[in-house]
């Protein structure tokens, strides 16, 4: 049984596959491959584990952005990561929903591997959330319904997600939610469970903390948590170490207090998606999409995106990062050193 658990804050993650799709470059240069060398880094949108996350253009080109994901391949192969990042790369790669940030290209150099990606310049949801405090029932409602799209799309295709929470959901330019980092994601076999204890220690559904195998139906407690912090702005489980919040997880969702705003629809839904008991967790866009706290919520101009977002964000132009918190530090460039092992793990980037 592997172990990958996050903490939560500050972040970390995985990554990779190559998407040999070009409609994101203008039609002009439709069949022209990208070179690393092309990109121009524009600022740090976000770090994690294994690397960082850079706003670029493709050299003078301010009129389009990207996000590059780099990361360092001494970090991944001394943390016997490789087999994830693959996986990550393999997962995204197959991907195309519009509730999921659009992956386009790979590449690799001596130290670091490579993913470029959509850019959402609308900021993550956490860093809107420690902003706003918390998120409305109009809005709360909106940006979970995103998430449940996204996650209904990887679960049609048996593939678990494992790290939903407001670091890994980033607003486009019309205000949609897409998702992002697919560190932890992986497709099932026929059997349609997985053992590999991981998640970020708040989100965890009990059945990962037990170890008694789990499946998609870790994605629905994780909808409930999440849900939960947009309208208090807090997490349901807390605790001064993984111990004791994982002892808090396990005590139930009905030994946490609601603050008087969440109202009882939302707290209905989100007692139906932290179900200690799997069988019993509400699952499936369509018995969701029935539950009444979506009463009033129109589904299909969510999809058809018609849906009027409760926030558009402020994008003055295609390189404007000022959605994001500006304290990174500079990268440290020191020469990767101690790779052993398979030197060529990387070859699909
Ligand atoms: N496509 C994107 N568009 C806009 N911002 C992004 C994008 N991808 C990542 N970011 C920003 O960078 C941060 C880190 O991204 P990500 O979680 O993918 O990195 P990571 O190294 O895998 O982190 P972690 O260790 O938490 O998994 C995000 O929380 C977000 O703020």
């Amino acid at each position: 049984m592997g172990v990958q658990v996050r903490q939560i804050r500050p972040k970390r993650t995985l990554p990779f596959k190559k998407r040999h799709k070009t409609t994101w470059i203008g039609d002009n240069d439709k069949q022209k491959s990208l070179k690393l060398d092309d990109l121009k880094v524009i600022t740090t949108l976000g770090t994690g584990g294994f690397g960082r996350v850079n706003l670029v253009q493709i050299g003078d080109d301010c009129s389009r952005s990207f996000a590059l994901k780099k990361l360092k391949k001494s970090h991944i192969v001394a943390t016997k990561n490789e087999k994830n990042v693959k996986e990550e790369l393999r997962i995204l790669s197959q991907l195309n929903s519009d509730f999921i940030v659009e992956f386009y290209q790979t590449f690799r150099d001596d130290h670091n591997v490579y993913m470029l990606m959509e850019c959402c310049l609308g900021g993550d949801l956490w860093t809107i959330l420690q902003k706003e405090g918390s998120f409305s029932n109009t809005t709360t409602q909106f940006y979970t319904a995103c998430a449940i799209e996204a996650l209904e799309y990887l679960h049609f295709r048996n593939i678990v997600f494992r790290d939903l929470k407001p670091e890994n959901l980033v607003l486009d330019a019309q205000g949609y939610v897409k998702l992002i980092d697919f560190g932890f994601a992986k497709k099932l076999g026929i059997d349609g469970r997985t053992t590999t204890l991981c998640g970020t220690v708040h989100y965890m559904a009990p059945e990962i903390i037990r170890n008694e195998g789990h499946d998609i139906r870790v994605d629905s407690w994780t909808l409930g948590i999440v849900m939960f912090e947009f309208l208090t702005g807090d997490l349901p489980f807390g605790g001064e170490n993984s111990y004791a919040i994982f002892k808090n997880i396990l005590a139930g969702i009905d030994t946490v207090d609601f603050p008087e705003n969440v109202t009882t629809s939302a707290i209905s839904l989100i007692k139906s998606f932290c179900q200690e008991d799997p069988c019993k967790r509400l699952a499936g866009i369509s018995a969701i999409r029935q539950h009444k706290y979506f009463n009033d919520f129109d589904w299909d101009a969510l999809v058809a995106r018609t849906h009027i977002p409760p926030v558009v964000p402020k994008i003055k132009n295609a390189t404007d990062s000022s959605n994001f918190i500006d304290c990174f530090s500079d990268e440290d460039e020191t020469p990767s050193e101690g790779m052993s092992g398979d030197m060529d793990w990387d070859a699909d980037f």
